[in-house]
């Protein structure tokens, strides 16, 4: 069991993953770069811009320093959205203990080099031993798990010893955690369930129906697939928690930010007004346009990352999208290449 337990950093899921840990009775440190966040969350138990109406443990510690929040950790949880994980990652270096068990709950990949999260720390931390290094996914928003709602989400690494140990910190009884060896996968599920809630906050806002929503969940699974796969994913990984299971929780729920960033988008909103409006990190704008890049890369079609990367950086109109998706060539539902990958992973 890990002594000194740190969140990096004191955003929404931070907040909740640090009262996860409170709540099997570690002392947390939570770092953040805000100094009146710190003294609100130290001062009166509270995170009010991320978390309104919610008393934190005592047991949670705010810091406004990096290196208090990293040195000495046996543990740490990354929660910084992945605009800003190479910054972070570069800055704790110089405090990181190498044999630190590193967890990260980002769910995004790096503009530019399209990097994984777990790559990008990599980059950032070679010292670190990469069998160390978690991701933990799944259907989890902040504010269910702060009122300690039943959830379930998955942790996975190279090594079962590492997710087990990541397994330990934050099992308990209203968060159950699995851990599955496919890092790949759960990083790929994770980051692009996001494009898919996101064209369902504009499926729904526009009244499209829920043949439609179900539609655009089904085959958005499809093509989440295809191109994890094409990365070297599992395929079952996106029948699991960090796949279906999330895009099912980010395609229904009033919490998710995607989908409310997609719903205010129907109403004809621009995009730079829908993302100040919103105030937190909406993940699915940039992973739209990296997975419309990765899909490039990996030579896998992926139709509504396409029209949605459309929608959102060229003007078009959702209505022409959805039009222009339901008069794609005809084809079966079912590709050889994921049958086979199947078949193989159930010999
Ligand atoms: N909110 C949720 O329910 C869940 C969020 N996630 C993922 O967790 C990640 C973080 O999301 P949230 O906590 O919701 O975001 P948030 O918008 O609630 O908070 C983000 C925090 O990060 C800080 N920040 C941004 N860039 C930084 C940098 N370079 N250095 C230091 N601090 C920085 C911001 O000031 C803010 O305090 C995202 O990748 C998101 O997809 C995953 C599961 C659930
Ligand atoms: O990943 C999440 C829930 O599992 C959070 O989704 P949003 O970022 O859309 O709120």
């Amino acid at each position: 069991m890990s002594n000194k337990v740190s969140v990096l950093v004191a955003g929404s899921w931070g907040t909740a993953l640090a009262t996860v840990l409170a709540d099997n009775g570690h002392q947390v440190l939570l770092w953040s770069r805000n100094e009146e966040q710190v003294r609100e969350i130290n001062e009166q138990n509270r995170n009010s811009r991320f978390l309104q109406d919610v008393e934190l443990s005592p047991l949670i510690v705010a810091t406004h320093s990096l290196q208090g929040a990293v040195e000495g950790a046996d543990a740490i949880i990354m929660v910084v959205p992945s605009s800003g994980m190479r910054e972070v990652a570069s800055n704790m270096r110089p405090y990181l203990n190498k044999d630190a068990l590193l967890i990260h709950a980002t769910k995004g990949f790096e503009t530019g080099s399209l990097k994984r999260m777990t790559e990008v720390i990599a980059d950032e931390l070679p010292e670190i031993n990469p069998n160390r290094l978690v991701v933990l996914s799944g259907p989890s928003h902040a504010e269910e798990v702060i009122r300690k709602c039943p959830t379930t989400v998955v942790v996975a690494a190279q090594d079962l010893e590492a997710a087990e140990a990541a397994q330990d910190l934050l099992i308990n009884a209203y968060f159950r955690v699995y851990t599955n060896p496919d890092v790949a996968g759960v990083e790929v599920g994770g980051a692009l369930k996001n494009i898919i809630a996101l064209g369902a906050g504009l499926t729904d806002g526009l009244g499209f129906g829920d043949n439609a929503k179900a539609a655009l969940m089904t085959r958005g699974l499809a093509e989440i697939a295809r191109l994890g796969t094409a990365m070297g994913a599992n395929p079952l990984t996106f029948a699991g928690l960090a796949g279906i299971g999330d895009l099912i929780v980010t395609c229904t729920s009033q919490h998710s930010r995607n989908w409310r960033a997609g719903n205010k988008l129907a109403k004809g909103i621009p995009l730079d007004e829908v993302l100040q409006e919103m105030g937190m990190v909406v993940e699915g704008v940039k992973t739209t346009k990296a997975a419309y890049e990765l899909s490039r890369r990996y030579d896998a079609t992926m139709p509504i990352t396409d029209e949605l990367y459309k929608v959102l950086f060229d003007g078009k109109s959702p209505q022409l999208a959805a039009q222009d998706l339901m008069g794609r060539v005809r084809t079966h539902e079912i590709e050889e290449v994921a049958t086979d990958a199947i078949t193989n992973v159930l010999k």
